[in-house]
C-alpha cells in the first residue's frame, strides 16, 4: 500500500512523510500537506464536483471516527475505493491522540471562528491551522461542499448516533441534508440556533460548507470500538465518495427525531453544581420544575421546557464554556425543503 495511506500511523508517530505525493494505481493523487492532513484527488476525468471535508480526532481519545477515516483512506490508498470527489482527511488534534486525551492543554473544538485568536498553546495554533487547511481545500468556486466532523461522546446516550447541525442566520436547514443523515444512520438531529465556535459551525458558516458534527457512540481507546457500529455511515461515505449515493429524493424523515437548543448551560464560576448523575445518559429527559444547575450569584437553571432532555452534561469544563445543553423537539418547519 502507498505509504500515504498509512496517515494515521504517520501521524501517531509524529512523522512526515519522504514522499509529500504519490499517486494510486488508478491516477488517484495523496498529497499530505501537514501533520495529519491529506488531500485526495480523483484521478483526470473522473471529478464529480463534490468537496469532502472528513474530520475527526478533534478530540484525541475519540478513536472510533479516527478508525473508520483510517479504514477509508486506506481503501483509497489500495485503489479499493475509487473517488469521485475531491477529500481532505484530518485528523485534529493529533498531540491528543497520541497520549489518548481529549486535549492537551484547552478543547479544539472551542477555538473555532477566530476564537483561537485570543488564546495561546497548542490547540489554539492548531485550530487556526485547521482553519486554513480547510479554507484553502474549499476554495473552488461552484463545487458541492460538505463536511462531516466525526465524535463519540464522553457519556452513554439514549440515542446512539445524532448529529449537530449549526446555526447561521438566514441559511436554512437542508431537507436533502437531513435525509443524507438518516440514511447513514443518524436517528436524530440537533438543529443549533445560534453561532458558535466548533468546528463545524467554522464550515457552515464561514466557508458556506453543507456542515456537521456527528456523535457515533462513546469513546473508547483504540482498538476498543466493536461497541460502536459505524457500517451504515461507512457505507454511505464509500457511495459519496465513489458518487453511487442511491438518490434520497424519496426518503422519509418520518422517523428522524429533531431537537433544537432550548438553552446552553454556561459554566461561570468553580461554585458550579449540575444535578445530575455522573453517569446520566445523554438525551435522558427532565422534568418541569427540575433544578438542573445552580451557580455563584444565585443562579439557577430550572427546567421550564415541555419534553427537555440533556445532552453533554460536563461540570469539569473550563468556566465560560458549555456545561450541557438543554434541548426541546423540534420539527421540519423552517427546513429547505428541496431535494434534488
Ligand atoms: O460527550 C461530550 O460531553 C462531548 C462530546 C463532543 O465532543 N461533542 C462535541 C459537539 C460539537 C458541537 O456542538 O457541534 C463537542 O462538545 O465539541
Ligand atoms: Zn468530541
Amino acid at each position: 500500500m502507498l505509504a500515504l495511506g498509512k496517515l494515521l500511523e504517520l501521524t501517531l508517530a509524529g512523522r512526515e512523510p519522504a514522499q509529500k505525493i504519490q499517486l494510486t494505481a488508478d491516477g488517484v493523487r495523496l498529497r499530505w500537506l501537514s501533520e495529519g492532513a491529506l488531500e485526495v484527488t480523483p484521478a483526470q476525468g473522473q471529478d464529480d464536483g463534490l468537496d469532502l471535508l472528513l474530520s475527526a480526532g478533534i478530540h484525541g481519545n475519540e478513536t472510533a471516527p479516527i478508525e473508520l477515516l483510517d479504514r477509508l483512506l486506506q481503501s483509497i490508498a489500495r485503489a479499493e475505493i475509487k473517488p469521485r470527489a475531491r477529500i481532505l482527511f484530518l485528523f485534529g488534534n493529533p498531540g491528543a491522540m497520541r497520549t489518548g486525551a481529549r486535549f492537551v492543554e484547552e478543547d479544539l473544538n472551542r477555538l473555532f471562528n477566530g476564537r483561537h485568536e485570543s488564546s495561546s498553546g497548542p490547540e489554539a495554533l492548531r485550530a487556526c491551522e485547521l482553519e486554513h487547511l480547510a479554507q484553502a481545500f474549499f476554495n473552488a468556486p461552484d463545487r458541492t461542499r460538505l463536511h462531516y466532523d466525526l465524535h463519540t461522546a464522553i457519556r452513554g446516550s439514549k440515542i446512539e448516533q445524532f448529529a449537530l447541525y449549526p446555526y447561521k442566520e438566514g441559511r436554512v436547514h437542508s431537507r436533502r441534508e437531513l435525509a443524507r443523515l438518516h440514511a447513514a444512520g443518524m436517528a436524530a438531529v440537533l438543529l443549533q440556533n445560534k453561532p458558535s465556535i466548533v468546528f463545524s459551525a467554522y464550515t457552515y458558516d464561514q466557508l458556506g460548507a453543507e456542515a456537521f458534527t456527528l456523535e457515533l457512540g462513546k469513546a473508547r481507546p483504540f482498538g476498543q470500538n466493536a461497541g460502536v457500529n459505524v457500517e451504515r455511515l461507512e457505507r454511505r461515505l464509500k457511495q459519496i465518495i465513489e458518487s453511487t449515493e442511491p438518490s434520497l429524493a424519496d426518503a422519509s424523515l418520518e422517523d428522524l427525531q429533531l431537537f433544537s437548543v432550548a438553552r446552553e448551560v454556561i459554566k461561570h464560576s468553580e461554585a458550579f453544581i449540575l444535578h445530575l448523575p455522573a453517569d446520566v445518559e445523554n438525551f435522558s429527559e427532565l422534568s418541569k420544575g427540575y433544578l438542573l444547575a445552580e451557580d455563584a450569584g444565585n443562579t439557577r437553571w430550572t427546567i421550564e421546557e415541555k419534553g427537555a432532555r440533556i445532552i453533554f452534561p460536563n461540570p469539569k469544563v473550563k468556566n465560560g464554556l458549555r456545561a450541557g445543553m438543554i434541548i426541546e423537539p423540534a420539527t421540519l418547519k423552517g427546513i429547505d425543503q428541496s431535494v434534488e
